[in-house]
């Protein structure tokens, strides 16, 4: 294997450091053929789909994109907004919102996002963070519960850019953060202001996005967490365990998925004769097509159509200040001992050097 040539190493270097919030991504545009290349970048993930690649390969191509695109992209149509896609708007948001923050209390670092499938893609990012003269680089995913086919995804996809790399940074890697008392508190004000304006329902359920079930038995904690997320945000909340049901979305195939099922939980509890509920998916920190489209659109209808009367959708964290803080002190203690916090005089030296590193790195071709 051919290791990637490197700008020579200059003594006395002083590294910056990066940090890069690393989310699923999106398709491009609503279109079909936007949505068809995302899918098969997306599926044909082995962390995503456990199936062996000659198998899955030949029913992606014969069952899944030609059939699929056309279907997904009529409901990203349902959500798009003049900025885009609503998963990178807002992951685009938090990142700048996260940079000032962090500015603010003192770190000089380069925050930047990238997303696991599609644009801006991770290599790519990392590319840019070494242009700038990072030699340090902390990954934080959008996702406060740990599941090998979205965090460890993103690990993947940072570990196999490096396989290439012949100076490879210091890497750190955050797994987790579902239990984070600053997330939770952000869920808690999320859902105190909604109440605030709209009162109570009789029961408020907590979706989260599913997984197979056998990647529970396998080991994999992200059913864990989620209930431990719901736990801790119902015992924030005061609430017992009659007013609030933890359920799974986003079923894809025939294999059965974590239960109980969103859909069909809420049919269920309209049928039982409960009249409002307020719907919130904790982990998703961004809106995006799960939570707009299916939950609040595709899954409200459902809850209507079976007798129910109320249905409240209660927005993800977004922008939320208190999440915004909750993702810096996550980040810090990350960061802890990692030198961000300089002098005006080494910044001046890191400034110099990052200019020599894009100046060289343009030289090279490396940068696009
Ligand atoms: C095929 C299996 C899938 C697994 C496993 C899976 C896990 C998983 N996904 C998220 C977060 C998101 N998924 C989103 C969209 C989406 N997910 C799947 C499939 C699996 N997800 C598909 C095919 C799609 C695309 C849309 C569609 O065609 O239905 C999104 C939204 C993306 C957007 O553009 O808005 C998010 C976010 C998590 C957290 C997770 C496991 C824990
Ligand atoms: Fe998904
Ligand atoms: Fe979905």
């Amino acid at each position: 294997m051919a290791f990637e040539r490197e700008p020579s190493y200059r003594h006395g270097t002083v590294g910056k450091v990066g940090l890069i919030l690393a989310n699923l991504g999106t398709p491009d545009a609503p279109t079909p053929s936007a949505v068809r290349s995302y899918l098969r970048q997306f599926l044909s993930d082995p962390r995503v789909v456990e199936i062996p690649a000659p198998v899955w390969q030949i029913i992606l191509n014969l069952f899944i994109l030609p059939f699929r695109p056309k279907a997904s992209a009529q409901k990203y149509a349902t959500i798009w907004t003049k900025e885009g896609s609503p998963l990178k708007v807002h992951t685009e948001k938090q990142a700048t919102l996260l940079r000032g923050f962090l500015g603010e209390n003192g770190h000089t670092l380069e925050v930047a996002y990238a997303m696991r499938y599609g644009n801006p893609s991770v290599p790519d990012v990392l590319r840019k963070l070494k242009a700038a003269g990072c030699d340090r680089i902390l990954i934080l995913p959008l996702y406060p519960q740990y599941s090998g086919t979205t965090t460890a995804s993103v690990f993947d996809a940072v570990f196999s850019h490096y396989e290439k790399v012949r100076n490879v940074p210091e890497l750190r890697l955050v797994k987790n953060y579902h239990d984070d008392s600053g997330y939770i508190q952000a869920l808690k004000e999320t859902v105190l202001k909604h109440w605030e304006q709209h009162g109570h329902p009789d029961k408020l359920v907590m979706s989260f996005h599913g997984v197979p079930k056998r990647t529970l038995s396998l080991g994999d904690p992200y059913h864990c967490q989620c209930h431990k997320t719901a736990r801790l945000l119902a015992a924030e909340l005061g609430l017992g365990e009659d007013q609030y049901l933890v359920t799974f979305q986003s079923r894809f195939g025939k294999a059965e998925w974590l239960q109980p099922y969103t859909a069909p939980s809420l049919q269920q509890l309209a049928q039982q004769g409960v009249k409002r509920v307020d719907v919130i998916c904790p982990g998703f920190v961004g809106d995006c097509l799960e939570t707009l489209e299916e939950i609040a659109m595709e899954a409200k209808h459902d809850f209507i159509a079976a007798g129910g009367t109320d249905f409240r959708y209660i927005p993800c964290l977004n922008e939320h200040p208190g999440w915004i803080r909750a993702l810096a002190r996550i980040a810090e203690d990350h960061l802890s001992g990692w030198p961000t916090r300089i002098s005006p005089e080494m910044k001046a030296i890191q400034r110099q050097n990052a200019e020599i590193a894009l100046v060289r790195a343009k030289a090279m071709g490396a940068e696009e």
